[in-house]
């Protein structure tokens, strides 16, 4: 048996920024933090794929300029950042029914910055032509919401710990949003109906795989995530969860999957199936545990949640126009959005290269696996497909439950609790910050602890987990 002060579950960015804030916030010295990570790679939800030679990311795909937490690791790990003109913001879209395209932007290739900007104000002309002046009210609920969340980057001096998410999410004004879905939030806000069907489905079905019926807030964090300035970490995000463990003196254990957590009063014991066992004061669970199977003794009471699955699937070849009723390749949008209709098997399509005229990299999600036989029929060249089944974030709906961060009333720390409330890379590393100084004012006393009986939730571990 070896010992240890801290056994985090998980090596993705929720893992990695608790490693990190640990060390960077924790006044003594902790002797030892291990991170046990069941896949051979660290990063978790945040994975590249390579075709063709180019990497191109398979989960966590784009940061927001404001999440600060994000930039601040890239910074601080000497890593670049991919512009926004490579993010899907800049791309011309098509929203696809199934039978035909509702709306089209004008997609006009051009180097010359003047043409540029007036194909961007054509395309806004058309956009507020379409949906009306409930436009600009959709970015200004963003603005509220975003300018909410920043108060998790206020200073430690003012800003609490938070011992459940609820308080947490209160204390930032964004807890009501999870009581409601978007849907009924935008209807109360007096958005137009058809703003909220095509353009605001197609974002929430694109981020989040779902429909207006998730909460408010996920509908928020969604709608974020298709603005302008938006970012990712040249050559991968994963690389900072890499370099956040790196930099924090964590032992890693790779290819260990820890199978049971049993508090054998005073300390935690971690057991792994591999077959070894390892004693930590302090567990955190840096993972959602919906489709696991760990065994907690005593067994923890968390509400039940599903995930949502979204079915990535890259394919190296060309788009059938006639799939989409067009004659050219180059009549499709680089980016097709589709409403929410049963019909559809797939929530998106994007273009991610053009390495010839030929020759594209796609990338499209779907909520259920697409066939060989289908994407024949989508795709008129088809020379690589790769496929993923990810369990890629909650299933939101509202009113929002949420598991406590802390499990068992002593030092078992969840961080995925707050997934409920939006699931994103910047999340994760906001909720472990809080973890961190949780543990830390803990430790020293300071801190009131906190438990809940809520009820109990049994899962199968079913999930199919990526080889990448
Ligand atoms: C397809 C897709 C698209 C997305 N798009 C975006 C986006 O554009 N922008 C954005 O910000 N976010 C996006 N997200 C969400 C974002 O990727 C996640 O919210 C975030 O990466 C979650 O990080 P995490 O560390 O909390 O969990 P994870 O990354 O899931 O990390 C958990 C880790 O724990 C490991 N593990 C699990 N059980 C055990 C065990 N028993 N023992 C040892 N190890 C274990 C897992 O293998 C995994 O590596 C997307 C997610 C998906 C799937």
């Amino acid at each position: 048996q070896s010992t240890a002060d801290v056994c985090i579950i998980g090596s993705g960015i929720s893992g990695s920024s608790v490693a990190h804030f640990l060390r960077q916030y924790s006044p003594t010295p902790i002797s030892q933090i291990r991170i046990f990570e069941r896949h051979t790679v660290v990063g978790g939800r945040m994975a590249t794929v390579t075709i063709a030679g180019e990497t191109f990311e398979a989960g966590g795909t784009i940061l927001h300029p404001k999440n600060y937490h994000a930039l601040n690791f890239t910074h601080m790990l000497g890593l670049k950042v991919n512009g926004p003109s490579a993010s899907e913001s800049s791309m011309s879209l098509g929203i696809w029914d199934g039978d035909k395209f509702l709306f089209k932007t004008i997609d006009f290739d051009s180097k010359n910055q003047i043409v540029q900007y007036f194909v961007s104000l054509a395309n806004s002309i058309r956009m507020l032509f379409r949906y009306g002046v409930s436009l600009l009210k959709m970015n200004n609920f963003v603005e509220v919401t975003v300018d909410n969340f920043l108060k998790y980057y206020e200073s430690k001096e003012s800003r609490p710990v938070f011992s459940n998410v609820e308080d947490m999410l209160k204390w930032a004004d964004l807890y009501n949003l999870t009581t409601q879905t978007l849907e009924e939030e935008l209807v109360g806000l007096k958005f137009s109906p058809l703003l909220i069907e095509e353009l605001i489905t197609v974002i929430t079905r694109i981020n989040y795989g779902q429909s207006v019926k998730i909460s408010g807030l996920a509908g928020a964090v969604s709608l974020a995530g298709s603005g302008g300035d938006l970012w990712s970490v040249e050559g991968g995000n994963w690389q900072m969860a890499a370099g956040l463990i790196n930099r924090s003196d964590v032992t890693l254990h790779l290819q260990e999957e820890i199978s049971s957590v049993t508090n054998a009063g005073g300390f935690y014991e971690l057991n792994s199936t591999n077959g070894n066992s390892y004693t930590c004061q302090i567990t955190v669970v840096a993972t959602p545990l919906d489709e696991l199977d760990i065994q907690f003794t005593p067994e923890i009471y968390i509400p039940e949640r599903k995930l949502q699955h979204t079915y990535t699937t890259f394919v190296r070849g060309l788009l059938n126009p006639a799939y989409f009723g067009l004659n050219a390749v180059s009549d499709l949008p680089e980016l097709v959005g589709t409403i929410e209709s049963s019909e559809l098997p797939f929530t998106c399509v994007s273009v991610l290269k053009e390495h010839a005229a030929n020759d594209f990299t796609y990338k499209l999600f779907s909520r259920q696996s697409l066939t060989d036989a289908l994407l024949d029929q989508i795709f008129s060249i088809r020379n690589e497909t790769i496929r993923i089944n990810w369990g890629a974030y909650p299933h939101y709906h509202a009113p929002e439950e949420f598991a406590p961060f802390i499990l068992d009333d002593k030092h078992l720390y969840y961080v995925n609790a707050f997934e409920n409330a939006a699931s994103t890379i910047e999340t994760g590393a906001v909720a472990a910050e809080n973890i961190a100084r949780l543990i830390l004012s803990r430790l020293s006393g300071q801190q009131p602890s906190r438990s809940y009986g809520l009820k109990s939730s049994t899962s199968d571990s079913n999930l199919q987990h990526p080889e990448l």
